[in-house]
């Protein structure tokens, strides 16, 4: 059985999403009832993935209006409903500023009820509608996002030879799995498509301190997979790029700059120079919804700054000096010339002479 971060149920509308601050040790799913349980779930990193935290979000204000419909105070027209509902959403825009999905949503949320023009139980039928189809969406994108990402991988980068003729061993970052979306993953859906056509030799996931995506969580996705797999500390991916014949660094992104410079997991910039350094593909998966095309370039990105206790605690237990100062970017930002392909579910873009990815084209 795969495994699902959302669970969500029409009718009755309910939605559940498992907390991965429990996870590996333990799998607990918690009821999001409203958009400030959804707002505190995505803040607190309850649930989180570029993908997954837009969905919780939108499946939330669908919930909050199929379980109560329109608060009184609302009042009861179509633009009283439509008014209440760009509010939610921009209340919960304001939970994690880095990932351009979660605004992506909110955005194309706000154009489908503005296009209403019947009652108030109209507005909120469509809202509904829209909100359920993402979390579909969402799977059908990471499966071709793998089905490119796989297909571009074995015809660009160093595949083994004799005995591993045509399979390749990746390195990936952070979590990008059915953890992080809605199901099958990007990055990690790139993975598991290669592994399913047995052109995958093995996987190798960093930790990703401080919150350890990658330990707790890829590592934890790709044994349940029965995927070959070894989990690196973040200090060791230079010298395991030097010493093993590493095919490709597979990342996500959290946005994707429209210049192709791409913001994801801290610790990403400095796995693409070493990347570079050594001759091996470095390869971007990300759904066209984490492609921000009114942002120029990374230097535009927002980086989300967390709490110092994320770095001088592991859960409980203090590691640091008491009273040193903490540096905590979430993100950092890759630069376009790092990157050699950006896969989306549309296709994949590659530079061209100028150095451009040409990515409106997606849109
Ligand atoms: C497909 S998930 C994309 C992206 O989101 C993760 O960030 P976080 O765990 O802080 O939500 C990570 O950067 C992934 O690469």
């Amino acid at each position: 059985m795969s495994l699902q971060a959302i669970l969500y149920t029409p009718t009755p509308p309910a939605l559940q999403i498992l907390d991965q601050l429990k996870l590996p040790h333990e799998s607990v799913y918690v009821p999001i009832c409203t958009c400030e349980d959804a707002y505190d779930a995505i803040k607190r990193m309850v649930v989180r993935g570029a993908p997954a935290i837009a969905i919780v979000a939108a499946l939330a204000l669908a919930v909050e209006l199929s379980s109560g419909g329109l608060p009184s105070e609302v009042g009861e027209s179509a633009g009283d409903a439509r008014a209440y509902v760009h509010r939610r959403l921009d209340y919960l825009v304001q939970s994690r500023p880095t990932a351009v999905n979660l605004a992506d949503a909110a955005g194309k949320l706000k154009a489908v009820v503005s296009a209403e023009a019947g009652t108030a139980e109209a507005v909120v039928g469509r809202y509904v509608e829209a909100a359920e189809k993402m979390l579909v969406d969402d799977v059908m994108d990471n499966e071709n996002i793998g089905r490119f990402g796989a297909e571009w991988i074995l015809e660009n980068a160093k595949v083994g030879e004799g005995e591993e003729k045509g399979m390749v061993a990746v390195l990936t970052h952070c979590n990008t799995g059915s953890l992080a979306t809605a199901g099958y993953g990007t990055a990690l859906g790139i993975i598991r498509s290669l592994n399913s056509r047995s052109n995958l030799t093995h996987i190798y996931c960093t930790e990703t301190r401080p919150y350890n995506q990658g330990s707790r969580l890829t590592a934890f996705e790709l044994v349940h997979d029965k995927i070959p797999a070894t989990l690196i500390t973040d200090s060791m991916a230079s010298s395991l790029m030097s010493l093993k014949s590493i095919a490709a660094v597979i990342v996500g992104a959290d946005r994707v700059a429209a210049n192709g410079d791409t913001a994801n997991k801290i610790g990403t910039y400095q796995l693409a120079i070493v990347a570079k350094y050594h001759g091996v593909k470095f390869v971007v998966a990300a759904p066209t919804t984490s492609i921000d095309m009114k942002t120029a370039s990374g230097k535009d990105i927002v980086i989300e700054h967390r709490p110092g206790k994320e770095v001088t605690n592991v859960e409980t237990v203090a590691t640091a000096a008491r009273g040193i100062n903490v540096y905590n970017p979430s993100f950092d930002v890759t630069p376009k010339g790092l990157i050699d392909a950006i896969v989306t579910e549309k296709g994949v873009a590659v530079k061209d002479a100028g150095g451009d990815f040409g990515l409106s084209r997606f849109f």
